[in-house]
Formats: structure tokens, C-alpha cells, sequence
């Protein structure tokens, strides 16, 4: 299959950007090839994994163009066609592997309501994936939660909704507070004791 123009193969290594603005370092600022050279700062575009099923279809199609266009180096796990008989653990859980596996991405996971979507993504030792379904979900699921999958059902919002608070979610930062991280480290000592 030949990628739509700017989607990166599952192997692609990241492609520095140059020269981008104030507002988009502050999103990509979790990418590991950050940096300045001389007067010119380098990017490497986050990488955003994303994997649906044919209920999250269209907006994989719609957020792969809208998120590529803004920078981010999109790898789409699928489906590569409409399948109404498909499977979203199929592509979901490869999806929230790579996010793993890529210390740095975060991951998109899409289905008909994303409650499915979600149940497969957090299966992967090391996801924390919030199910978003508005912009102060999808916020809190990084501020609160260092949330590294969102899930969102594509059979409840119009695209600009979704893409609106999917878009929210990439661009904030985990807020760090020692409550919310001992949270997570009881989660995280759990997952390792299994
Ligand atoms: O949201 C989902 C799982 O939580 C699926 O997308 C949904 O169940 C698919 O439904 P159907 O096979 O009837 O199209």
C-alpha cells in the first residue's frame, strides 16, 4: 500500500521540521530530537500512531490529512480500506504497541462508540488510554492522567469535533502534580507485579 502523501510507514524514522513557531514547539515539545542549531530550531514532528476499525474509518482518513497538514508525523495501522466486517482490535492494539514501543508518540484509537477501542489499547502493558469524549475529557486525560492513547467514538461527534479535542489532547502536557503521578505509579506497580 502506498501511503497518502506526508503518512509514514509503520518503520519510518522521524523527519525534522525547521523553523516552526512558538505554538507548535510547545506541542512537539516531548519529541526526543529537539533542539537549536545556531540560530534555527530543529523539530522532530511528534508521531502519532492511530488505528480504528471501519466505524472510526472516516475520521482516520479525515485526522491523517488534518494532523499531517499541522506537522505531526502520522503512522496509520489500519484499516488501509472500509470493512464492515472488521475487527478493531486488529488495528487498535498494534496501534497502542507502537505508542509503547516509540517513547515520545502518543496514539489515536477510533471505533463506533471507542469504549471497545479503549478496552483493547489498555490490554498493552504500558497505555494508559483515555475514552474522550469532549475537550475537557480529552484535556484531562493528559493533565491528570499522562494518558499516551485517546479513544474516541466516530459515531458521536462530526469530525471537527472529534478533531478539535483529539488536537487538544496531543497538545497537552501531563501536569506533573505528585498526586496524579503516585496515581499512575499505582497503576504502573500493578501492571509490573501481574
Ligand atoms: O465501537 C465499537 C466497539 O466498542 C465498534 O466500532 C462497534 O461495536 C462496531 O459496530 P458494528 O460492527 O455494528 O458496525
Amino acid at each position: 500500500m502506498t501511503p497518502p502523501t506526508g503518512v509514514a510507514l509503520l518503520t519510518s524514522p522521524g523527519r525534522p521540521a525547521v523553523g516552526v513557531g512558538p505554538r507548535q514547539r510547545r506541542r512537539l515539545g516531548r519529541a526526543p530530537l529537539n533542539g537549536r542549531v545556531g540560530s534555527t530550531w530543529h523539530t522532530a514532528a511528534m508521531r502519532v500512531h492511530i488505528g480504528t476499525d471501519h466505524a472510526g474509518f472516516e475520521l482516520k482518513q479525515h485526522l491523517v490529512s488534518e494532523l499531517t497538514a499541522k506537522g505531526y508525523e502520522v503512522v496509520d495501522h489500519g484499516p488501509a480500506e472500509y470493512d464492515p466486517e472488521d475487527d478493531y482490535p486488529v488495528y487498535c492494539l498494534p496501534a497502542a504497541q507502537a505508542v509503547v514501543d516509540d517513547p515520545g508518540s502518543l496514539g489515536i484509537v477510533i471505533g463506533g462508540s471507542g469504549n471497545g477501542e479503549a478496552i483493547a489499547a489498555n490490554k498493552v502493558d504500558g497505555v494508559r488510554c483515555a475514552l474522550a469524549w469532549s475537550e475537557e475529557t480529552a484535556k484531562l486525560g493528559r493533565l491528570h492522567n499522562d494518558a499516551n492513547v485517546i479513544s474516541v467514538g466516530g459515531r458521536m461527534h462530526t469530525p471537527e469535533e472529534a478533531t478539535g479535542f483529539i488536537e487538544l489532547f496531543l497538545e497537552t502536557a501531563f501536569s506533573g502534580d505528585a498526586r496524579h503521578q503516585r496515581r499512575i505509579d499505582l497503576l504502573a506497580d500493578y501492571e509490573a507485579g501481574r
